[in-house]
């Protein structure tokens, strides 16, 4: 079997592509149409998304273009999109929301995006995105406006439900710490485990305790920023350049490679399609040498967490 076409049993008997495409930060929307529909064309079956990033629709287009093309059929297709804080009290209407963009009829995961709830805000008529009352980029500070009376677990209840109803077919959480899932747990009535929990993993922060207890709850992770994001100081880090250099591929996919040896999903992004093809095509089974040398990088140079949004005074990651 290929490195890159790997799936992974959940927790509710789905299976999930162990490599998808992320679609954060594409600026150009119109892009964003291309690069998922060329994702798929290349071999791609795992499409990430969320409602903050604010490219459903083209995230949708880029999947209807390839299942009208007869690329792939719905079933064959794994999409994920993410619910936003401003809309934790109202999970319903917001997938429903989030699957009329993506013109689905359901998604495969549905994932709560942090475990903050935040207030909603009045809609900015001037904005066509601003269907969430929400700004583009998450660490504005009017997104810090919490919520003190919702919690992410009254979320999680109700997204068991959306499951029930047949808008997502598995549910499960993002950016949870183990004392955000311990506190999930032991609610009376929760009943379905999240199947994933969706982090920040990369060479510079591997998140091994996060993972040894997710992987004892059977939940799978998700590595996101497995690059280390935009403005990456990952992909000039010399160890992972030396090592690139011997293979003959570029340090992006050395991270992936990595990523996938460690046996979880992992969603790197680009808004490039010779990178898209390059991070699906261009990938190693990494040697034992080479996979320690990637593994010992955060002894060597200390861990780095790129993605920190403000969602004070709420302590996120705590
Ligand atoms: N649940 C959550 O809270 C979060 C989820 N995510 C998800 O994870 C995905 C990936 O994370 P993200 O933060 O986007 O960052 P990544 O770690 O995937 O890095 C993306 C950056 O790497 C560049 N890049 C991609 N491939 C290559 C390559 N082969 N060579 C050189 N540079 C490359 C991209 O540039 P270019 O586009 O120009 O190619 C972009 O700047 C997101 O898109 C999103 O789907 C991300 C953050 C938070």
């Amino acid at each position: 079997m290929a490195v890159n076409d790997k799936y992974i049993t959940l927790n509710d008997g789905k299976i999930i592509p162990q490599l998808a495409l992320g679609t954060w930060n594409n600026v150009d929307f119109e892009n964003t149409i291309n690069s998922v529909y060329e994702a798929i064309k290349i071999g791609y079956r795992h499409i990430d998304t969320a409602a903050i990033y604010k490219n459903e629709e083209e995230v949708g287009k880029g999947i209807k273009k390839a299942i009208d093309e007869g690329i792939v059929k719905r079933e064959d297709l794994f999409v994920t999109t993410k619910l936003w804080g401003t809309q934790q009290r109202l999970s319903q209407q917001a997938i429903k929301q989030s699957l009329e963009r993506l013109g689905l009829d359901y998604v495969d995961l549905y994932l709560i995006h942090w475990p903050v709830a935040l207030k909603s805000r009045t809609i900015d008529p001037s904005d066509p995105k601003n269907y969430l009352c929400i700004p583009m980029k998450p660490d504005e500070p009017s997104v810090r406006d919490i919520d003190i009376n919702w919690t992410f677990v009254d979320t999680y209840l109700t997204l068991q439900h959306l499951q029930k109803e047949g808008l997502t077919k598995s549910i499960g959480v993002s950016n949870f710490s183990i004392n955000n899932l311990k506190e999930l747990f032991k609610h009376p009535l929760f009943k379905v485990k999240p199947v994933v929990n969706q982090v920040e993993v990369h060479p510079l922060f591997p998140q091994d305790e996060l993972i040894e207890f997710c992987n004892s709850e059977n939940i799978v992770i998700e590595a996101y920023s497995p690059l280390g994001s935009t403005d990456s100081p990952i992909l000039t880090n010399e160890t992972l350049v030396s090592i690139a250099k011997k293979l003959n591929i570029d340090v992006a996919q050395v991270c992936i490679s990595w990523g996938l040896k460690r046996g979880y999903v992992i969603l790197p992004k680009s808004s490039k399609v010779d990178r898209i093809r390059r991070n699906f095509e261009d990938l190693v089974e990494l040697s034992e040498e080479d996979f320690k040398a990637v593994s010992n990088l955060k002894q060597q140079y200390g861990e780095k967490r790129f993605v920190i949004p403000d969602f004070s005074p709420f302590k996120v990651f705590e």
